[in-house]
């Protein structure tokens, strides 16, 4: 039987969206089925409304480390204002303006939600109205379904009516008080944005003694200082081990949260230099909201993966051209948050254009088939906080625990005159991770306030794999922040 189209893609957020159209582009016929939203999380629930409620409070913290400017900022965030931004930036929650990018590529859009449905190519798709249609590939299935908010296993978490990030950014309402739940990436931007909007109480608690733990331990460091700095309580160490909702009637409205919280390892001794207050303790924070920021769970449980011999509800791992492991015959790849390899929309994308390439049978300069260089080795991260962190590649441990011989240095961001100009008490490390034996940068990090547009420079230098004796006649424009690189290369000698 001729099968319905060339590829069939489940998921049309970033990952998805861009295999489809990168295949389309190179002639193949592909049909995408999206349950939700073209975009995806990004898009509505994700790095756009969570971006776009940070910035107001970060351009007010700019506006006020510059004599001359702080003097005109009289007033706090417009927190309404925020959010109508907000919801002009997620266009209101409808596709409408994403859907034509995919029409006009030729790509047909199938809205349901899709299933694997056994031998190779067949993808069952639950419509809309409820009925079933069964769709076939010839060439390819690829899976973009990315992942949803983990809520982990806490007595009473679930029947407290979480905030988990679809709530938290598309709220119309700042908490008087807000309980985030996870130091990571999700938790760290909004617990700054609810601040700097106007809650009144932000308590962060964190399992992992460092906020953001996978970055560099300046990094987390540098981060608590500012949020205690800011009104933000962290809670480092720490986990909570039960959540009740407060409760008028069976039927009444909801009330206040209580999260009793304790050290993660009771038996593990404070750290003696640590300050009382800052130590691990059992207690209870009473909030009105809590968010549940502690990872993401792979849209995997129900996507029929069990019909061709995966295991549900995992992430799907997939080879360096982002085949699923485990799956004969080439025909099955995964690509974004569900294979699990970075979950960032950029990487996801990333990964769909290598997918679309190695379906399309694309070849690399050499006339090998193109495969992923940038995981993990070369990933960029930008966490969009106050001190904003911006980070690429190996940390100085990651490198060292990878048996590399590398030697670190690092300059504070501030030190450079472009530092300076951009106003006062701009702090922040900015740091390079050297592989001695090849003479080239394995990772670098940059904290400080709009570092984000640093970061490139450096994920080309680790991708380019340029030798340190070369980059020294890249030079940085001056009065600018990246003069950091002139002192980085300095100490470096
Ligand atoms: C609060 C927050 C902020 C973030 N900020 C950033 C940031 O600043 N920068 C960054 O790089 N990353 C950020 N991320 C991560 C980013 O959102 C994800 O990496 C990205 O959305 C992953 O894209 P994806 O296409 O793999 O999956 P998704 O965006 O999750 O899209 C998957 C799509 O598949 C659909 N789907 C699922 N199952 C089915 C099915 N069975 N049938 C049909 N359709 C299905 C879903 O409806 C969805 O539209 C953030 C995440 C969060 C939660
Ligand atoms: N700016 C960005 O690029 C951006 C922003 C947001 C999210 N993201 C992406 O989304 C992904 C998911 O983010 P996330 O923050 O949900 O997950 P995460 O894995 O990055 O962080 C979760 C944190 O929660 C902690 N944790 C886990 N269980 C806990 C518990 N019971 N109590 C207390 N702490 C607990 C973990 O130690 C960890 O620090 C990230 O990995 C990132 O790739 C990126």
């Amino acid at each position: 039987m001729d099968a319905d189209v060339d590829v069939i893609v489940l998921g049309a957020g970033p990952a998805g969206e861009n295999v489809a159209g990168r295949c389309a582009d190179a002639g193949l016929s592909v049909i995408v089925v999206e349950r939700e939203l073209v975009g995806g999380e990004c898009s509505y629930w994700g790095c756009i409304p969570s971006k776009t409620l940070l910035r107001p409070g970060e351009v007010l913290a700019a506006a006020r480390r510059v004599p001359g400017a702080a003097s005109a900022v009289t007033g706090p965030v417009d927190a309404a204002a925020a959010f109508a931004r907000r919801d002009w930036m997620v266009g209101d929650y409808s596709d409408s303006s994403q859907v034509p990018w995919l029409v006009d590529k030729g790509v047909e859009l199938v809205r349901g939600t899709g299933r694997l449905a056994g031998p190779a190519g067949r993808v069952a798709v639950t419509l809309l109205d409820g009925t079933r249609r069964v769709l076939t590939a010839s060439r390819a299935v690829v899976v973009a379904t990315g992942t949803r908010a983990t809520v982990p296993p806490i007595p009473g978490l679930a029947d407290a009516e979480p905030w988990d990030n679809r709530t938290a950014t598309g709220a119309w309402k700042v908490p008087h008080r807000l309980v985030v739940l996870g130091g990571g990436a999700v938790g760290v931007e909004l617990a700054q944005a609810f601040r700097r909007l106007g809650s009144a109480e932000v308590t962060l608690i964190e399992g992992s003694p460092r906020l953001l733990v996978r970055e560099e331990e300046f990094v987390g460091e540098q981060l608590r200082a500012a949020f205690e700095a800011a009104g933000i309580t962290v809670r480092l160490g720490s986990r909570a081990v039960e959540v009740r909702r407060a409760r008028t009637g069976p039927d009444g409205p909801a009330g206040p949260v209580t999260v009793t919280v304790e050290p993660v390892d009771p038996a593990d001794p404070a750290d003696p230099g640590e300050p009382v207050e800052r130590r691990p303790r059992r207690d209870a924070v009473v909030a009105d909201e809590i968010l549940v920021a502690v990872g993401r769970t792979p849209a995997t449980g129900d996507l029929g993966l069990e019909t061709v011999g995966l295991q549900p509800g995992r992430f799907i791992e997939v080879d360096d051209r982002l085949r699923a492991v485990g799956v004969a015959g080439d025909w099955l790849y995964a690509v974004g948050d569900v294979c699990g390899r970075a979950l960032l929309t950029h990487m996801g994308k990333y990964q769909a254009r290598l997918a679309a390439d190695v379906i399309t049978g694309r070849r690399d300069l050499a006339g090998a088939p193109v495969r992923d260089l940038a995981d993990p080795a070369a990933v960029p991260r930008v966490t969009f906080t106050d001190p904003q962190v911006s980070a690429v590649g190996l940390t100085e441990r990651a490198a060292r625990e990878a048996g590399i011989a590398v030697r670190a240095v690092s300059v504070p961001t501030g030190s450079v005159a472009g530092a300076s100009v951009r106003g006062e008490e701009i702090t922040g490390t900015s740091k390079i991770v050297v592989d001695e034996a090849r003479r080239v940068l394995v990772g670098a990090t940059f904290t400080g306030p709009d570092t984000q547009e640093m970061v490139h420079a450096a994920t080309i230098a680790i991708v380019g794999e340029v030798p340190l004796e070369r980059l020294w006649h890249a030079v940085p424009s001056f009065p600018t922040v990246s003069e950091v690189w002139l002192r980085l290369l300095e100490v470096y000698g």
